[in-house]
């Protein structure tokens, strides 16, 4: 069953829309964290890798996320940023490939998703191709070792179909790495049945981790005895204690992980990760449709004259937030957040709104749309404050 807003420490009063970049924080997230501080650090100290089971901690955070993501946590390493994330999963993506010399990309991807391929591109000596975004599979051919994407557009929250796409890339011998940041607790995700390659995403989002927490990758076990990641070091070490010259990986995904687990943040999220105990997928998936449909449905009523919903209006092709066109939309986000309805800006004039279904509810959506209503109706997002961000003002 969705816990609500109760499992949340959210502010009295405050309507909390940017869940798709960082999640509300759970209840007993802060005791963990000073429990680990103060108990497992302070008193235990070094004897705390093993008492405190600091060395497991990476296996029982990926045990939580493994069925979010419909996966065996056996495939899980968690540590890295996303950035990082994608660096190694990209260079080992391009190994599992040699002889073809092409990294697709979609250039509505996350920004750091571009900058890193490009960098992967630059180091191995390989091409990046930008793909249409309403056609990848057009660019993928017997040259593409690898087709990057984002599985939900972080701008406009359109859905690419990741199983179809997966299994259409890999009849052209190609690899398909899915940044799954947006989707990840919010947009049930199947990689095991979708039959795919390799993914990371984030945990600061939907699954509520805390800023900066660790991202997570994946990779199929059938690549994992080839794949060679770049940056060894000693904690993907087969014996890292061993302290051995010449470095030998690990068996299986661990050897992904490079230097010492970052504890407390893993801790929070192992604490986090808590508020999904007894929530299926199917019913995040429900409430995060039934949040998006009553949003764009009353914002059509009360305020479709002005503001253009780029969100795709079917189902099946949305994630979890809905975007709005507006050429003031920075102005109508600040005014918005004076009236206590946190949602984000994303330039040019996009105002973005994040459902996170484990915590934001009906009552949420139409708070929202009424304030948005005042906002427009009193030229709140016109206020000269915001004139220098907004578009046209
Ligand atoms: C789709 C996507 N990929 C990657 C990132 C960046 O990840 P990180 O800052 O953890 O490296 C974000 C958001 O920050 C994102 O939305
Ligand atoms: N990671 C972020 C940060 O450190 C500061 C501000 C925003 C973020 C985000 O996550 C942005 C987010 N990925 C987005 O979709 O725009």
């Amino acid at each position: 069953m969705i816990p609500g807003p109760g499992r949340f420490e959210l502010p009295e009063g405050l309507v909390y829309l940017d869940g798709n970049s960082l999640g509300a924080l759970p209840t007993g997230v802060a005791d963990r964290l000073s429990q680990v501080v103060r108990e497992e650090w302070g008193r235990g100290l070094i004897r705390s890798w093993n008492d405190a089971g600091w060395m497991q901690l990476v296996g029982r955070v990926a045990a939580r996320l493994a069925p979010l993501v419909g996966v065996d946590p056996a495939d899980l390493h968690l540590g890295d940023s996303t950035t990082v994330s994608l660096f190694k999963t990209t260079v080992a993506a391009a190994r599992l490939r040699p002889g073809r010399r092409v990294l697709v990309l979609e250039p509505t991807t996350f920004p750091t998703d571009g900058y890193v391929t490009a960098a992967v591109a630059e180091l191995l000596g390989l091409e990046l191709r930008w793909c249409d975004p309403a056609d990848p599979l057009a660019s993928v051919d017997e040259d593409t070792a690898l087709l990057s994407l984002t599985h939900v557009d972080f701008r406009t929250g359109a859905l690419f179909d990741l199983p179809g796409i997966t299994a259409r890339a890999q009849e052209r011998g190609a690899l398909v790495l899915w940044d799954l940041c947006h989707s990840a607790g919010a947009v049930p995700v199947d990689l095991t049945a979708a039959g795919a390659d390799l993914a990371v995403g984030c945990t600061y989002k939907y699954l509520n981790g805390g800023p900066g927490s660790p991202a997570w990758l994946w990779v199929a076990p059938r690549h994992q005895a080839a794949a060679r990641q770049p940056i060894s070091g000693w904690m993907g070490h087969a014996t890292p204690f061993a302290m051995a010259r010449d470095f030998e990986p690990r068996e299986g995904v661990g050897s992904f992980a490079s230097g010492t687990p970052p504890v407390l943040a893993l801790s929070a999220l192992e604490a986090s990760l808590e508020a999904f105990d007894g929530v299926t997928v199917t019913e995040l998936r429900e409430r995060s449709l039934a949040l998006t449909e009553r949003f764009i449905e009353l914002v059509d009523e009360h305020v479709g004259d002005a503001v253009e919903v780029v969100t795709p209006r079917e189902q099946g092709r949305r994630g979890s937030q809905v975007s709005l066109r507006h050429p003031a939309a920075y102005g109508v986000v600040q005014a918005l957040v004076a009236r206590d309805v946190i949602g984000d800006f994303r330039d040019p004039d996009i105002a973005r709104f994040g459902f996170a279904p484990l915590y934001n509810t009906l009552a949420d959506v139409e708070t929202a749309v009424e304030r948005l209503v005042l906002v427009l109706e009193h030229e709140e997002h016109l206020d000269p404050a915001y004139a220098a961000r907004n578009a046209v003002t």
